[in-house]
């Protein structure tokens, strides 16, 4: 018998929601959301606190199941699947979190070994337990987001930069096609949070991986992200290529994410103080990014 030819699917769209719905009791968090993000895309998820990001974020991997519509992730009808499909999935999705979820007693080194866990089989103690060649791969992204130097020290004496750092490189023992990234510079001081971003993205564009990351910063959003999800209120309320935008679309960013005209103003003034600071920094940079209008 002839054996049916095995196609190759390749998943332009990394992740593709379609009249997504989640509610909560009464609380409707997602409302008929749909959006598509190509792969290879580094995308921001914008919206205050509240708005839905990190439950749109948990149906990407399954951490909430929806009460109406549906969510493809590299083409799986993700809220379909169960048991050792589930697993499979999650393995191709890292994810990384405000509170960086580290085990504060274990080692540096081990925390970013617990990534490569749904891997192995049966229980690891200790550094030993794991392969030789997984040690080694844990060094090589310790090395990559700059903490080869602290593999051995527990996780909780590093600052929270560094644990978020720890995290990133626990992500990246998956070998994921997707990162996820809720608010993770949300407890970050801003010179920390800077160097997380950037890391986020520089990985992500080496390893040519979809990068999803909720931000609730229109400035560090707009400089940071290729495009700009927003939502308000469980809705999504702007969806837009960074590149290119002018000083008008901004404020509009922040009047669709922000949910009252106190709020608009006050990340008006916000956004009036960046521009200044950037333009005294570099004027360039502003008229690069067309702020100026
Ligand atoms: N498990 C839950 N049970 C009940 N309500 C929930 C649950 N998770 C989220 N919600 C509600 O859903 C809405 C959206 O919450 P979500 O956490 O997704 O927002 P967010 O934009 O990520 O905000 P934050 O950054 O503060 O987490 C909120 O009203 C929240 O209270």
């Amino acid at each position: 018998m002839a054996h049916a030819p095995v196609i190759q699917h390749q998943h332009s769209e990394a992740i593709a929601v379609s009249h997504l719905s989640k509610d909560f009791g009464e609380v409707r968090a997602l409302s008929d959301v749909s959006l598509s993000v190509p792969a290879g895309q580094i995308a921001v998820l914008l919206g205050l606190s509240g708005s839905g990001k990190s439950t749109l974020l948990r149906h990407f991997n399954q951490l909430e199941l929806p009460s109406a519509g549906e969510v493809r992730v590299l083409g799986e009808r993700v809220d379909a699947l169960r048991g050792k499909e589930l697993r499979r999935l999650r393995s191709r999705v890292g994810v990384i979190f405000q509170q960086f979820e580290l085990v504060p007693s274990l080692s540096v080194m081990e925390n970013v070994l617990t990534g490569a866990l749904s891997r192995l089989t049966g229980p690891r103690l200790g550094l030993v337990s794991y392969p030789k060649a997984l040690r080694a791969k844990a060094l090589d992204h310790l090395e990559r987001v700059g903490l080869g130097g602290k593999a051995f020290q527990r996780a909780d004496t590093l600052s929270g930069g560094q644990q978020q750092r720890v995290a990133i490189a626990r992500a990246l023992m998956q070998d994921p096609e997707i990162l996820l990234a809720d608010e993770p510079v949300a407890s970050l001081d801003p010179e920390s949070s800077q160097q997380v971003m950037n890391l986020i993205r520089e990985i992500g564009m080496e390893r040519s991986l979809t990068v999803v990351c909720s931000l609730h910063q229109v400035e560090l959003a707009l400089s940071w992200g290729d495009r700009i999800i927003g939502l308000r209120a469980g809705s999504l309320v702007l969806d837009t290529p960074t590149e290119g935008l002018g000083k008008e679309q901004v404020m509009e960013i922040y009047g669709q994410v922000a949910t009252s005209t106190a709020e608009i103003r006050a990340v008006q003034d916000e956004l009036a103080e960046a521009v200044e600071q950037l333009s005294a920094a570099s004027p360039d940079a502003v008229r690069g990014r067309n702020l100026r209008g």
